[in-house]
Parts: C-alpha cells; structure tokens; sequence
C-alpha cells in the first residue's frame, strides 16, 4: 500500500500545494487532477522518490519510501517521454530493463512492441518515430517488467482512441489483478472508477 501523509511541496520560492493526504491499496488507483503548473508531475516525483517534499512522507507499506523492496515494485514512467532517440525502440526497451535489473530476451521486447502495435518499428532509432509511438516504446514497459505499483505521467498524451483503450485495459488488468497505479491526465480516464485527488 502506498500512503500519503499531509504533502507539501514548494518549487523555487512558490508553494503547489500542501496537506495532500491519500491511500492507494492494492487493487485500487488513484487519478492526480488539476489544472497546468498546479503540482502534478512534482507530486509523481515526490510519490516515485524522485524529489522531496518540503514537509511530509510518503510511505510504502508502512515504511518510509527508498527501500530497495520499494524501487522493485516501483514502475515509474515520466511525462517527458524518457526513451532514447539514437537507440531503437528494441534497444530502449532491452536497455531499460537492464537498468531495472531485469534481463529480456529479444523476443519478449519485440512481442512487448508488437502488442503496442510497433510491429516492423522495432529497429528503426526513435527520433525516426512519432510522438505516439514514442509513447508506446516509453508505455511497452509494463509488459516487460512487473511492478505493483505503477506511476505513470500523462499515459495517454499523444496516443491515438485504439491506443488508450489498449492502455486503458492494461492498467484496469494490472489493477484488478491487485497491482496499484497513480495517474494524471487532463482527460477523463476510461477506466472503472478510481480515487480522484485533485490538487
Ligand atoms: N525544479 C523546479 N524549479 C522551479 N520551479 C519548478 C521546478 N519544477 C517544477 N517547477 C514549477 O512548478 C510548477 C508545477 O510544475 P508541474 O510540472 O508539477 O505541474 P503540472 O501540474 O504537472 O503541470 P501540467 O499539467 O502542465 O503538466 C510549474 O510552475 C513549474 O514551472
């Protein structure tokens, strides 16, 4: 479980917000609303470990964030599309994973970029690809890496209607099989209903 407790973040001198309180149990999601420049991302940050509240904790079954049991379950996937544009698809994918600490075989990162509809994609270098496929590339690592907890930045932008409903039914599986997830989106999210938090 995945626990909140009375966030407060500050950029630069400008406070985003404080007291942020909320829960996400297994099984469950949570849905970061609010307009731009309110604290989004900088809330995901705090939530992945990646930057410090001004006040506040975030805890991880109990315990503080920052186990090594934490960045295992953790799953991760910024706003700014974090692949590397000189690899291909195939190498981002097989590199990220080693970075995670997990091997993949060839085959399982070229049927992960099959099921988000890169097929014939897999070796071209990203920069050569579209924001959407981008996306995908950055997205395909859900299925190549298991986590329980997945926190993702605006999932959906740039993807097209057939890709968030696939995207969609990933993270409604992933959480009916008892994983947890964290999302923004400025989009209506078409999954079963979640825990709104709206900053
Ligand atoms: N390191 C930083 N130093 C100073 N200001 C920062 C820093 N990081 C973020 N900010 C500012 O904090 C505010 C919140 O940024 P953040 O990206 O968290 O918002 P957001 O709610 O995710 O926005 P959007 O909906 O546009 O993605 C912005 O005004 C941003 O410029």
């Amino acid at each position: 479980m995945l626990t909140a407790h009375s966030l407060t973040c500050v950029r630069g001198t400008r406070p985003l917000f404080s007291g942020v309180e909320f829960a996400v149990a297994p099984g469950s999601w949570a849905h970061i609303r609010g307009p731009n420049g309110v604290g989004k991302t900088s809330l995901l940050r705090i939530l992945a470990g990646l930057a410090q509240p001004e006040e506040g904790e975030v805890r991880w079954n109990g315990e503080k964030i920052g186990s090594e049991d934490f960045r295992r379950e953790l799953m991760y996937l910024g706003h700014r599309a974090a692949v590397k544009d000189d690899l291909t698809a195939l190498e981002n994918l097989t590199f990220s994973a080693e970075m995670d600490g997990v091997a993949i075989t060839r085959e399982q990162a070229e049927d992960a970029l099959v099921r988000f509809g890169l097929a014939g994609r897999e070796d071209l270098p990203v920069r050569f690809l579209s924001a959407g496929q981008k996306r995908r590339v950055l997205l395909a690592r859900t299925v190549t890496r298991p986590a329980k907890l997945w926190i993702l930045d605006e999932p959906f932008t740039a993807l097209d209607v057939k890709a968030v409903d696939f995207v969609s039914h990933l993270v409604a599986d992933h959480v009916k099989a008892g994983g947890m997830a964290v999302l923004t989106s400025h989009q209506a999210i078409p999954l079963p209903p979640g825990q709104v938090v709206e900053l």
